[in-house]
């Protein structure tokens, strides 16, 4: 496996924190790995460019430093729905681009952990959304769950959306991003009764988190790829190169 596609309930329920969580507790257990941040809205114009703090979170975690273009193709200043700055920009945003700085990235680490933008049904152009994304690259989701009042049903809606059309939801984080949330260990049994993949870690709403701090709350090892799932990502990413390659007039081997 190459790489992990971090989805949330929402805007601000925790990706970035814990993609770099994530980062933090491969790269203690020995492999190299880069972050990715496929689409951004929200940055702010430097001598370089547009240039979003995810990305650059993401980036500065990296094992070796990646260009930064790779690590954001799409980069817009506004902080708003990414269809919508993408609209404004007048740029279409295209997977084969996206795709295309993966396999760079994923070339250079053992791991690629991307982040994506808002939510799971986030669109991103006319015919394309957020969700595209992972099943383009062969990824398994890995689902944040931003704990307050609602987030169950935002939850159960996105597990269903991942596993009805054809994702692999590797596993679910809690994040408490409510520290004043009410009744917050029940809300976490019923999380974990209703969904159907394993819990990776309940992280509770800590003052200034750091990724270092991040690694003791996470367990990604107990991601486990069943046969079924692992042939599942296979099959797609066959499409999907196939597709690529059509694209871009190259023959396969
Ligand atoms: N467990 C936590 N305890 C305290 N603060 C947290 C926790 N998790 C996230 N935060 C804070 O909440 C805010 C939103 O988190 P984060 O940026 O990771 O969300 P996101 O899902 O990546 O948002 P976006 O959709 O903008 O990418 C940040 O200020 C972050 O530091
Ligand atoms: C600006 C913000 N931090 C994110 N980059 C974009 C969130 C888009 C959410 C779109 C929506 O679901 O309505
Ligand atoms: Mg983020």
């Amino acid at each position: 496996m190459h790489g992990l596609f971090v989805t949330g309930t929402d805007t601000g329920c925790g990706k970035t924190e814990i993609s770099l969580g994530l980062m933090a507790a491969v790269q203690a257990t020995g492999p190299s790995v880069l972050g990715m941040k496929p689409v951004a809205s929200g940055c702010a114009r430097g001598p370089d460019g547009l240039r979003n703090d995810d990305a650059l979170r993401l980036r500065a975690q990296g094992s070796s430093k990646a260009p930064y273009g790779l690590v954001n193709p799409y980069a817009f200043a506004p902080p708003i729905a990414p269809h919508i700055a993408a609209g404004e920009a007048g740029v279409e945003i295209r997977l084969p681009t996206i795709e295309q700085a993966y396999r760079t990235l994923a070339g250079e680490a053992d791991q690629v952990i991307v982040e994506g933008v808002g939510g799971w049904r986030v669109p991103l152009g006319p015919n394309l959304f957020v969700s595209d994304i992972p099943k383009a690259l062969g990824l398994p989701v890995i689902l944040v769950v931003g704990l307050k009042l609602g987030c169950i049903n935002h939850a159960l809606l996105t597990v269903e959306s991942i596993q009805g059309t054809g994702g692999v939801l590797a596993g679910w984080i809690a994040n408490q991003v409510d520290p004043t949330m009410l009744s917050r260990d029940a809300n976490l049994a019923t999380l974990a009764a209703l969904i159907d993949a394993p819990c990776l870690g309940v992280l509770p709403w800590l003052e200034a988190p750091t990724p270092s701090e991040l690694v003791g709350y996470l367990h990604p090892e107990l991601i486990d790829l069943q046969p079924r799932h692992a042939a599942k990502l296979a099959t797609t990413q066959t499409r999907t190169e196939a597709r690529s390659d059509a694209g871009t007039g190259k023959r396969r081997a």
